[in-house]
């Protein structure tokens, strides 16, 4: 392991997005670059081509030996870096570490399934996630919109869109930033980002019936990919080094298990947790594990599932069951490591200390749970073996842990106590079951036992896990949760009313809101927009939501899910921090001639698939890569009255519409002449060009991708013939007026300046 440990960690990456397209990707890479690579020399040495990894299906995944600053750097891997800074920009190739590619694979995600990533930031398993309950859902959409009874499997009752969500959720403010960026290339409409301290997660209100109780979501998978010492990241960080020492995990343990209780209880019965970490520490993982099953009730309640037939190539070795926790004492600024094989050694040790050393100082964080656990019946016993190891030598990877956990049962959690007394006798004692010692803040002053209930959602850092039943706690609102769970005290004060004056934080926050606003489901834009392409009337109309205060179809107007519009529409004025949600689908065309356009609205490239296999208008196929490859090269091509354009079969069929957005088709197509995957992209149909409404970043990768064009030169006539104009303007010195305008180009100018803004999106 130490060899493994201090060699240079190799390159991996994934193929991602839906599988047909992922598989496409890969097949170029395959057939273009392996071989390109395998000839190479570097130093006057053959180099390794990338390899799949074995453990990972579909050969989906791989891994390179050359270090990536060489393959950065060095022009023999020029091409094959453009490759993969392309892909990765369009979102086809993930760079991700192996390791951390594990645990959304235990975590048996289906299509339509609910889901939280309890600390998502920066996004990779988000990502993965999103995939899998994404599914096959294009296949079955496109099914379901052609009435086509020979479906394939899977759940048509949303016409095949995935009727599942995913809370990708992380507590610190820059980094749920990163983790919007990240997600907002999946174009996904089940997805909310929230921004929450994931042990105190507040539950999540659904509609319900006004003389029902309380409805509150649960998940049907929890991934608790917590905050940890990362000590399994030294090949790829090695500073972790600099100040690693055994004992970091301690900080950590508490909050490791609070979050992992919180994940508990916010699972639906037979629902499953996934918890992991990049560290190899067992107090960071085991004993992690072991204490949230008891806090939970114990085995019989929460089961230990063996996850060996989770990629059954991966290498691993079982969970320990038995390890010594080390704490570090000081007398005088003196330090010494002492390791302890159980709770009641370290009390006695401290005792003993404290009557013949009373100077010296024991860590503060030392908890109870941090030990194996000790169990006196074979039904107690939480097989920890079941926990999974992945260590840097097995497979040359980083290291990582990983457990799966499955709620068999309605659980309640233990009374939160400080009495680290009582802890030990339940540890060693009869019950099987723990209780949390009082939490501490990160400096290791104790936690205030009360907590200012408007404060409670946002600012508690710390919590104990409360004494009530956790699924009354699930049922209880988010504010009234958190409060009660910030309280130590079981019963004490009434939950704080949700209208209370805001405090200052609330009004901080509220500054930085942002809104969510269903249009309704007649809205006249929305009508005009989908009748201009003829969509189905068997498309949702309520699912359009705008991100102003008032409500408005100003600028963009963005598409979600049914499940994700009643979450956000339900829990609205509940205090809930919602970062980021929607895909965009339609912008704004502010050009001159806008009102002579039916419907002065961009279909966008982010939300078009999800719209195209409904709409009967407005739909161009390009079936000739010559013709696609002349799109991908210019902006703005003419398109003359004569039929002169050179457009190929686009060209003609443009000739015939009206000016306005459309849908451009390219289906798949085997062979030389055909292309890898199908695609929608968004065209305008100006008056007198055309123009394909892609970045140029998505242009150039498409580009690489199917002409290998390593460096395209990408023509905009109207740029161009801005140039012209400001030059003749420049030259006729005593004209004080320009013409921009040309009516046959429809005000191509402010369409520039669009485009730009399109791309800054
Ligand atoms: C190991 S990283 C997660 C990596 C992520 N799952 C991925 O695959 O990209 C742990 C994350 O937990 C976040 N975090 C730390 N404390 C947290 C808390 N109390 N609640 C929620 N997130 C927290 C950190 O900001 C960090 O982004």
């Amino acid at each position: 392991m130490w060899k493994a440990l201090r060699s240079d960690l190799p390159n991996s990456f994934r193929f991602t997005g839906t599988k047909s397209d992922a598989l496409a990707v890969r097949e170029i890479f395959k057939q273009r670059y392996i071989p390109a690579i395998t000839a190479l020399e570097f130093e006057g040495q053959p180099v390794q081509p990338p390899q799949a990894v074995a453990a990972f299906p579909d050969e989906l995944v791989w891994d390179m030996k050359t270090h990536k600053k060489i393959i950065r750097r060095h022009k023999p891997f020029a091409e094959f870096q453009k490759f993969l800074v392309a892909e990765t920009t369009s979102g086809n190739i993930s760079r991700q570490e192996v390791v951390s590619m594990i645990p959304p694979h235990f975590l048996d995600v289906r299509p339509g399934m609910v889901v939280l990533d309890m600390c998502a930031a920066p996004g990779s398993k988000t990502a993965q996630l999103a995939e899998m309950i994404h599914g096959d859902e294009e296949e079955r959409v496109q099914k379901a919109a052609r009435n086509d009874t020979s479906a394939i499997e899977g759940d048509y009752s949303d016409d095949g869109r995935s009727t599942g969500l995913l809370i990708a959720n992380d507590s610190d403010y820059k980094r749920a930033g990163m983790l919007v960026h990240q997600v907002k290339r999946l174009n996904f409409p089940n997805l909310i980002v929230t921004q929450h301290d994931a042990s105190i997660f507040p539950s999540i209100e659904l509609p319900s019936a006004e003389d029902e109780k309380n409805q509150y979501l649960k998940f049907d998978r929890v991934l608790a990919d917590v905050p940890c010492s990362g000590d399994g990241t030294a090949r790829k960080n090695p500073n972790v080094w600099q100040k690693w020492t055994p004992k970091d995990a301690l900080g950590l343990h508490n909050l490791q298990l609070r979050i992992a209780c919180r994940g508990l209880q916010l699972l639906k019965k037979g629902g499953r947790l996934v918890y992991s970490t990049c560290s190899m520490n067992p107090v960071e993982n085991e004993a992690v594990v072991a204490a949230a099953i008891q806090a939970c009730g114990g085995p019989s309640k929460i089961r230990l599932v063996d996850a060996s037939g989770y990629l059954p190539n991966l290498k691993r070795k079982p969970g320990l069951n038995t390890w010594k926790v080390p704490d570090t004492s000081f007398v005088d600024g003196q330090k010494t490591i002492h390791l302890f094989n159980t709770w009641e050694k370290f009390q006695q040790a401290k005792e003993k200390c404290a009557a013949e050393e009373p100077n010296r100082n024991f860590s503060s964080k030392m908890s109870a749970s941090a030990f194996p656990p000790i169990s006196t019946t074979e039904d107690e016993r939480i097989p920890l073996e079941h926990c999974v190891r992945v260590y840097p030598h097995l497979q040359d990877t980083g290291g990582f842990f990983i457990a799966v956990l499955e709620k068999m049962d309605d659980i309640k959690t233990a009374k939160a106590k400080g009495d680290p007394a009582s802890t030990e006798q339940q540890q060693n004692g009869g019950s099987g079951k723990r209780k949390f010692e009082d939490a501490e803040d990160s400096k290791g002053s104790k936690r205030p036992k009360t907590a200012s209930p408007e404060f409670a959602n946002e600012t508690v850092e710390e919590m104990a896990l409360p004494a009530d039943s956790v699924e009354t706690q699930v049922a209880d609102s988010a504010l009234n949760a958190s409060a009660k769970e910030a309280d130590v005290r079981p019963t004490a004060n009434p939950p704080a009313p949700i209208s209370k004056p805001p405090s200052k934080v609330k009004e901080v926050q509220a500054s930085q809101k942002e809104y969510f606003e269903y249009l309704p489901k007649d809205d006249s834009t929305i009508s005009n927009i989908l009748s201009f392409f003829g969509i189905a009337e068997r498309f949702p109309r309520d699912r359009f939501m705008v991100k102003n205060k008032e409500g408005l179809s100003l600028n963009k107007i963005y598409y979600t899910s049914e499940l994700a519009r009643v979450v956000l529409q339900q829990n609205k004025e509940r205090g809930m921090k919602f970062v980021h949600c929607g895909v965009v689908m339609f912008v704004s065309h502010k050009i001159k001639d806008s009102d002579q356009i039916k419907a002065p609205w961009r279909l966008q490239f982010e939300g078009i698939k999800i719209l195209e296999p409904w709409a009967s208008k407005r739909i161009v196929q390009c079936t000739s890569k010559d013709t696609l490859y002349k799109l991908l090269t210019e902006m703005f091509p003419k398109l003359p009255k004569d039929g002169s354009h050179g457009l190929g079969e686009v060209g003609d069929a443009l000739m015939k519409l009206d000016p306005g957005c459309c849908f451009l088709k390219i289906e798949e197509k085997a062979g030389e002449d055909g292309f890898p995957f199908g695609m929608v992209l968004p065209i305008w149909r100006h008056p007198g060009s055309l123009n394909l409404m892609v970045a140029k970043d998505d242009r150039k990768a498409m580009l690489l991708r199917l002409y290998n064009e390593l460096e395209p030169v990408i023509k905009d006539h109207v740029a161009e013939k801005m140039r012209k104009e400001r030059d003749v303007a420049m030259a006729a010195e005593a004209r004080d007026v320009v013409d921009m305008g040309n009516d046959d180009e429809g005000g191509v100018q402010l369409e520039t300046e669009n485009m730009d803004v399109a791309m800054e999106e």
